[in-house]
């Protein structure tokens, strides 16, 4: 008869339990579980060296397939060791030039290896364009870790279209507002009240003109952000320091793979974001008590316009929709959209509208102190748009034709980045039917190739000239009209399809940019009561060397000339 003690060997743990192994000796039941370790261990890691194995295979074939389609497109040999291309990739060579000369010779669409698992493709043929950025609904890890690094968690900028487009939907739905006849008034009085001090900005006897665009860009999207509670806030200037010390180093740290928590510096650059952040949740409380945001929350979109319409002069604040937004989410999706993410959102839309902003303001600014007949023409314009009405509105505004299509005509020459950036994820793009762009590669777009490129828009293409822009009877007033009733992008040239896929400074397709109106807008607002008052004079320091750089082709950086803000007299 088998006695318990000699009974085959259990080999599971229950098994060994049940045959009660310390009764029959307690170095069997030793040897026992220390088998069982074994083989438990063994098991464990035959299973991950399988997974790795699987995933290694996986991770080769993709990069089979990413060699066999890219290899297919045209351009420059693998790997090439090229100066120009290492100079880019260090960021310090001109990308823009770099891929002129790719395109003039390898034609509208080039491939580049930045190495064996990085492709970057070029487009630059207006037609393929449009497709590529409909099709291509993501975008490029990098820009997400950039504003997560900053901003923390957020819905907005990140990589994946599945995740941000809820988050477009709403804030799109919010500016829209912001923009509506009735709350016009009261959405740009903050340009007023800033206008106002200008004596006290202008410590000296000139305004720097980079640090006067940005401040004016700080006041004009912070309080469509922050509604009312905006105008008094006593850290507004330690704010606007701040974000922009966190700007201008974001890029640089989340390039880094592994966060380099080693370096003082990145330590002391993640204490300026927390302390960002702390400054953001304060404001968000203040808008938060003196909008009664909350009695909005159960309100759909559509009772929140109507309330609108009702009451336009209320400093409603974003974060009526985002905490619209955040109800409709916690139903569909559970509590995702939490406080930090509703802070990290906000703190994303500053960086990105005050940096962008900035620099298209900048860059009327400097026309507008160069260009004296340009300034006159504007004003003549302002001052009849406005003559009826002692308050410029935005109906007003968007009767400046002249006005709008500076700002258009100063976003074509100088976007706010040499590149639109896309990637498609999970599939291949394919394009005009005949080109296969394999998932994961880069797309770029280069916006100052394509909206300088002189078969679209003539031999003086890198010309400061509005009027191209009011050519063949095109209504500015209808084509923000268009753009406010959701079409993706600003659609300046009804009649001839190549330019309105070559005038990109906000993107188009799925990810267009969502402030594009309310920024065109805003900045026309801007331009139209500065103008008003003011005259804008070069500081006499300006030379005429830099009045030639202004026009030239090779303006990527724009200059920062001192301007004087002389009053008018009435
Ligand atoms: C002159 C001012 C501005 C310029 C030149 C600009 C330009 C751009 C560009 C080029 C993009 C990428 C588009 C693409 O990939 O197709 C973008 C995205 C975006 N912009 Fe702007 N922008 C400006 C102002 C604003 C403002 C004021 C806001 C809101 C307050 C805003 C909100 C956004 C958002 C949320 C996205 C991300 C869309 C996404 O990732 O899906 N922008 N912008």
């Amino acid at each position: 008869m088998v006695t318990p003690c000699e009974s085959p060997v259990p080999y599971t743990l229950l098994g060994a339990l049940l045959s009660g192994g310390p009764a029959c000796g307690g170095g069997g039941a030793r040897a026992f579980l220390r088998d069982y370790a074994q083989r438990g261990t063994n098991a464990l890691l035959w299973v991950a060296l399988l997974a790795v194995t699987w995933l290694l295979i996986l991770r080769l074939a993709a990069l089979l397939r990413l060699w066999a389609l890219g290899s297919r497109l045209p351009g420059p040999p693998a790997f090439l060791a090229d100066p120009g291309l290492a100079a880019v990739c260090r960021g310090a060579g001109d990308i823009t030039g770099y891929l002129s000369k790719l395109h003039g010779s390898y034609g509208p669409v080039v491939r580049l290896w930045l190495g064996p698992s990085q492709l970057l493709v070029s487009v630059k043929d207006s037609r393929v364009i449009k497709e590529l950025l409909t099709k291509a609904e993501d975008k490029l890890p990098l820009t997400g870790k950039t504003y997560n690094l900053a901003c923390g968690k957020l819905g907005l900028f990140i990589s994946s279209f599945e995740k941000v487009k809820s988050r477009r939907e709403s804030l799109k739905l919010f500016l829209d507002e912001k923009l509506s006849i009735g709350a016009s008034g009261s959405s740009f009085k903050i340009i007023q009240a800033v206008l106002d001090r200008i004596d006290s900005i202008m410590a000296r006897d000139f305004l720097d003109c980079r640090s006067f665009s940005q401040h004016m860009a700080f006041n004009i999207v912070g309080s469509a952000l922050f509604g009312d509670a905006f105008f008094d806030w006593s850290d507004a200037s330690a704010y606007e320091e701040l974000m922009m010390t966190v700007a201008k180093d974001a890029c640089f740290w989340a390039s880094y793979a592994v966060p380099p928590f080693w370096k003082p510096d990145y330590r002391r650059y993640m204490t300026l974001c927390a302390q960002l952040k702390i400054l953001t949740e304060g404001i968000v409380t203040e808008s938060r008590d003196q909008n009664g945001v909350l009695s909005l929350v159960d309100l759909s979109s559509c009772q929140r316009s109507e309330r609108m319409i009702k009451d336009p002069y209320r400093g409603v604040s974003l974060l009526d929709g985002m905490i619209s937004s955040r109800s409709l989410n916690e139903a569909a999706e559970g509590p995702l959209s939490s406080e930090e993410e509703i802070c990290g959102n906000i703190m994303g839309l500053m960086l990105h509208g005050i940096s962008t902003c900035a620099i298209l303001i900048g860059n009327i600014l400097t026309r507008l102190a160069l260009y004296p007949n340009l300034q006159s023409q504007l004003h003549l314009e302002i001052v009849a748009g406005c003559s009826e009405s002692s308050e410029l509105k935005i109906d007003h505004v968007l009767r400046m034709k002249f006005l709008l299509a500076t700002v258009c005509e100063s976003a074509r020459l100088l976007p706010a980045g040499p590149l639109l950036q896309r990637c498609s994820l999970q599939q291949d793009v394919n394009l005009n039917s005949s080109i296969t762009i394999p998932a994961g590669a880069i797309l770029v777009v280069p916006l100052h190739l394509v909206q300088m490129d002189a078969s679209t828009w003539g031999n003086d293409a890198c010309q400061f000239n509005p009027n191209r822009f009011l050519k063949k009877g095109i209504n500015l007033e209808e084509i923000l009209a268009a753009a406010h009733k959701g079409s993706d992008g600003i659609n300046l040239f009804t009649d001839e399809c190549d330019k309105t896929e070559s005038f990109l400074p906000f993107g188009s397709g799925s990810r267009a940019c969502v402030g594009q109106k309310f920024a065109v807008l805003g900045i026309a607002m801007l331009i139209a009561s500065l103008l008003c008052s003011y005259e804008v004079q070069p500081h006499p320091a300006l030379s005429k060397e830099m009045e030639s750089l202004v026009d030239s082709n090779s303006l990527h950086h724009l200059p920062n000339p001192k301007i004087i803000l002389k009053k008018r007299s009435i």
